[in-house]
């Protein structure tokens, strides 16, 4: 086979990325015609849009191929968990430079099929285009399996704000990256691919979450869109979060602020919801805070001072 995507060509190359996709149940008709076809049962479909760009969202020499495509994967199949909602598949568009070794393009293929499979999703088509710089394009499909979709507005005063997955372990796995380091390999590989606690959304969905988002972009920015999409104060209790000690250890060598990264740090693609106060969470969900009338967000009740999470135009 050629080494670059430029010899094998378009059509090669999709022969080449297809050939390792299984399919799951949901799919009807997987890759190879015009478009693919994706039971849906109850009558709706979740759909969500996600974009990495290479050098934005990661870097070839610090994420493998296979990385790339897990969290391209993850960060589309959080946004459906996001709505209390089970994945069924995803379409992938994929820019790609005409020197890219084909077998990057394949691993990254392989590594968008392996996360969907974490969920019995399936990458049911797509598209490739030469390109400057890897953009992978993901739009992920999703069922409610006859539930409501879970909004960011629904939290109400009263409510206690809960928390599954990790915070601050891809920010911190970026700041040692940064610097030109690759370990501690925890963090490094929390950069590389999110661990979404898939299951979560639908499990938040069933114990009667009353809003609920992923952290995509840092915890106090996500949950700013739920204040404000609810009409609510949020309030978050340092005391509650998990600072883990990998984040501890790379934030006493650098200096830094392990907790700001909990607070701010992105990409981890945990889930947090609102529920009444009354619930009873399983252990893989911890309550982080409380909601009250008013607006805005805190920390601890007092304001927070700096930015509360990505913001792919912030200083721009
Ligand atoms: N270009 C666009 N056209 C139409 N709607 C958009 C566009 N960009 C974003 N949106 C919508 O705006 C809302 C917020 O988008 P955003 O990208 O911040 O989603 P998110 O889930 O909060 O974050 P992330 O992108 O990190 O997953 C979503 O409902 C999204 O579909
Ligand atoms: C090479 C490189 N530089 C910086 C970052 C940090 N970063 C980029 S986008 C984002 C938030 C989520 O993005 P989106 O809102 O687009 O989903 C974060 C935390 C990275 N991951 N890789
Ligand atoms: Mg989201």
């Amino acid at each position: 086979m050629p080494d670059s995507v430029g010899e094998l060509g378009e059509f090669g190359l999709i022969g080449a990325v297809t050939a390792r996709l299984p399919q799951g149940p949901d799919v009807l008709l997987g890759p190879g015609d015009d478009s693919a076809v994706v039971a849906a049962p109850d009558g709706r479909v979740v759909v969500t849009t996600d974009l990495l760009v290479e050098n934005r969202h990661f870097r070839r020499d610090w994420s493998a191929a296979a990385d790339v495509g897990h969290k391209a994967a993850a960060q589309n199949l959080s946004d459906i968990e996001a709505m209390g909602a089970r994945p069924t598949s995803l379409v992938v568009g994929l820019g790609v430079p005409a020197d890219l070794p084909v077998s990057w393009a394949v691993e990254l293929s392989a590594g968008l099929g392996e996360e969907a499979a974490l969920v019995g999703a399936s990458v049911v088509g797509g598209d490739v285009v030469r390109s400057p710089l890897v953009v992978v394009s993901v739009t992920a499909l999703g069922t409610l399996a006859g539930a409501a979709p879970v909004l960011r507005s629904g939290a109400r005063a009263g409510d206690v704000v809960a928390l599954c997955g990790r915070l601050g372990w891809a920010e911190a796995g970026y700041q040692v990256l940064s610097r030109g380091f690759r370990t501690p390999r925890a963090v490094v590989e929390a950069h590389r691919r999110p661990a979404v606690p898939y299951g979560a959304g639908a499990e938040a969905a069933g114990l009667g979450a009353t809003a609920m988002c992923d952290v995509s972009d840092g915890l106090l920015g996500d949950l700013g869109h739920v204040a404000t999409a609810s009409g609510v104060l949020i309030d978050v209790s340092p005391s509650l979060l998990v600072v883990a000690e990998p984040l501890r250890e790379v934030a006493s060598a650098l200096g830094a602020d392990p907790l700001a990264w909990v607070l701010t740090g992105g990409d981890d693609n945990a889930l947090v919801a609102t529920f009444p106060a009354d619930v009873e969470l399983p252990e893989r969900w911890t309550v982080i805070g409380s909601v009250s009338a008013g607006s805005g967000v805190t920390v601890g009740g007092a304001e927070y001072d700096q930015p509360a999470g990505h913001d792919h135009f912030a200083g721009s």
